[in-house]
């Protein structure tokens, strides 16, 4: 089997994402698109492009160690997308997902907690923005 046949991690679909909508008390784990990344300055949840054969929701679980320092598990799929942005095509798989061993440490880079209901303020990649919808009207 070619290289590419094995990588699953880009489709028709677009370069598979993995996105940790992580809740704690009522708020959301939330960071700032850094200066080098695409869509700087915006929001974001943590979150990264899948590894060649990587699922989902495990590359979900490994960015969001990664970029916040905390150790998450899985909840359920929140939402789906394939959407397209100006730097190319992305599947987004939005995982709802709870904090596994919340030891209160420091989180790394810039993500903070932030009330579910201030979500609306701020400024989230286009994509977000059914998912932002969804945690602000859950009955809806
Ligand atoms: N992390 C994250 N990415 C998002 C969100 N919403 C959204 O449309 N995206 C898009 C932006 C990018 O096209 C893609 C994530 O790619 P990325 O460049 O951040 O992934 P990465 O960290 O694995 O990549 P790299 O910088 O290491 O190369 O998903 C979100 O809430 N969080």
């Amino acid at each position: 089997m070619s290289i590419a046949a094995q990588d699953d991690s880009n489709s028709d679909r677009g370069v598979r994402i993995g996105i940790a909508v992580v809740e704690r008390d009522g708020c959301i784990l939330v960071g700032i698109r850094g200066p080098d990344q695409v869509l700087p300055g915006l929001h974001e949840f943590p979150g990264g492009k899948c590894h060649p054969g990587e699922t989902p929701e495990d590359c979900t679980a490994r960015e969001c160690l990664e970029e916040t320092g905390l150790s998450i598990e899985i909840v359920d799929l929140l939402y789906q997308t394939s959407h397209d942005y100006p730097h190319g095509r992305v599947e987004l798989h939005f995982f709802h997902c709870r904090v596994r061993d919340d030891r209160g440490g420091p989180l790394l880079g810039n993500f903070t907690w932030v009330q579910t209901s201030q979500l609306d303020a701020l400024q989230f990649p286009e994509a977000n923005r059914p998912v932002v919808e969804k945690l602000l009207r859950p009955e809806a």
